[in-house]
């Protein structure tokens, strides 16, 4: 998929499919922002970190970065778009690789 298509907002009939999706996943959607928000806890700082070591490379491949916050084995991770200023298909893709990066 191109980035013309990848880096628009999602259309509301593509939120319809996915945010539900994402919610079973236990995404929520930020407050007065067009975001997701997660928060993973891991059994220690290793755990942590080594989950953030291997989303740091899905992040570089797809050239789209998470914003995160880690303190021990706590790390919470926005994503948005920045280029249009919301959620779009990039930050579906981010969430589902996260998401198994988070089960290794
Ligand atoms: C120049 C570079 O391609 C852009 O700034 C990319 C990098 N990573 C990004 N990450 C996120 N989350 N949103 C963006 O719009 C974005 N844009």
């Amino acid at each position: 998929m191109g980035s013309s298509t990848t880096n628009q907002t999602l259309t509301e009939e593509e939120r319809a499919h996915i945010l539900p999706l994402l919610r079973n996943a236990q995404w929520v959607e930020v407050v007065g922002r067009d975001a997701i928000y997660k928060e993973f806890i891991f059994k220690d700082f290793n755990q942590a970190f080594g989950f953030m070591s291997r989303v740091a490379l899905h992040a570089e491949k797809l050239n789209h970065h998470p914003e995160w916050f880690n303190v021990y084995n706590k790390v919470q991770i926005t994503l948005s778009t920045h280029d249009c200023g919301g959620l779009s298909q990039r930050d579906i893709s981010l969430a589902t690789l996260i998401d198994q990066a988070s089960l290794m």
